[in-house]
């Protein structure tokens, strides 16, 4: 079984829109409502690539309600513990050109005793998973290494982890050393305050964070694909062009992927290649954190892997 852990979910609204004019009313074509936050996107994909999934964090209130409602009806197990505040909601406008401008509220805090009561139902369900995914923000009152403790508590129990973050939760959660993490350029320049200024730069920032111990760096590059580094070399794997309509989860569908990966004990290569076809799959659909299995297969069919 995979867990996907989040911490800081919320109800994602995708708002489908002519064009975003600051300053005037916009009138919203369609609304797509997903049960969201990045962890809760990972579940949803790894449910459609066919593994049995537990999604588990924070949810609370009406929208925490109408969250578990909508992952009863995606048909995704949950057992989140419920907080006294509500639940957040973050705002994706697409508008016609294919450009995206996200909203994401920061969450309400969670208290000190819902975090111990978190804690303590994460080491009952680890027991149960061979893969944990740990994605996203984290919520208020949580202490920026509560992923460091969530990775050491996985890791004692032998096993594999899956980080997706940034800012300090990043900083701080790749000292307990996550079996994988997926940073852009930008988190790689804050992980090693270092500036990148080409493909060359980013490749060497994910071989110093695989150096420090990190099995396997994988740093996604939109459009063009990603790259792999682990102790098995250096892979880049390239989708083929696709008329991309919502990038927004793209990120949270390749960790899926690759969890799903780790999970069937696929190579590195069939790995990252089927992480690549899932993650731009997601892209043909407006509903965030979602892919057609036909997409994805004819993808997976012309993604082209090659060894650096
Ligand atoms: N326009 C696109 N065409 C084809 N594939 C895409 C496109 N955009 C993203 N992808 C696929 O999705 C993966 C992740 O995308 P991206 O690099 O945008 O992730 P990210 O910045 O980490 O995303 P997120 O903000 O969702 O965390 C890419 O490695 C690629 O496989
Ligand atoms: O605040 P977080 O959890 O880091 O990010 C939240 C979020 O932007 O991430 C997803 C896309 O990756 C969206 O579904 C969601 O709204």
């Amino acid at each position: 079984m995979i867990t996907a852990v989040t911490l800081n979910t919320s109800i994602d609204k995708a708002y489908q829109v002519e064009d975003v004019k600051k300053g005037t009313v916009m009138r919203v074509k369609s609304c797509n409502n997903t049960a969201g936050g990045k962890g809760l996107n990972v579940a949803r994909v790894i449910k459609i690539c066919g593994e049995e999934i537990l999604a588990t964090g924070f949810c609370g209130g009406h929208a925490g309600a109408l969250l578990e409602e909508m992952l009863d009806k995606a048909g995704i197990t949950y057992d989140f513990v419920h907080t006294a505040k509500e639940t957040r909601n973050c705002l994706n406008i697409l508008s016609q050109d294919g450009v995206s401008t996200e909203f994401l509220e920061p969450g309400e805090p969670v208290s000190e005793e819902e975090i111990g009561t978190f804690l303590k139902k994460y080491e009952s369900i680890v027991g149960k998973s061979n893969v944990i995914t740990l994605s996203g923000s984290i919520p208020q009152g949580a202490p920026a290494d509560i992923y460091a403790a969530l990775i050491r508590i996985a890791k004692d129990r032998k096993k594999t982890v899956i980080l997706d973050t940034s800012g300090a939760a990043l900083t701080e959660g790749i000292k307990a050393l996550p079996d994988m993490i997926k940073p852009n350029a930008d988190e790689i320049e804050t992980l090693l305050n270092i500036s990148l200024n080409n493909r060359d730069d980013i490749i060497q920032g994910a071989v110093r964070l695989h150096d420090m111990g990190i099995p396997y760096v994988v740093v996604s590059l939109g459009k063009e694909g990603a790259v792999c580094v682990s102790d098995k070399g250096i892979r880049k794997a390239i989708p083929p062009a696709v008329n991309a309509i919502n990038t927004v989860g793209c990120g949270d569908s390749m960790v899926a992927a690759f969890a799903v990966g780790f999970e069937r004990g696929y190579s590195l290569e069939e790995a990252l290649k089927y992480a690549v076809a899932v993650s731009a799959a997601n892209t043909l659909t407006t509903t965030t954190g979602h892919y057609r299995p036909e997409d994805m297969r004819e993808i997976y069919e012309r993604v082209e892997v090659e060894a650096l």
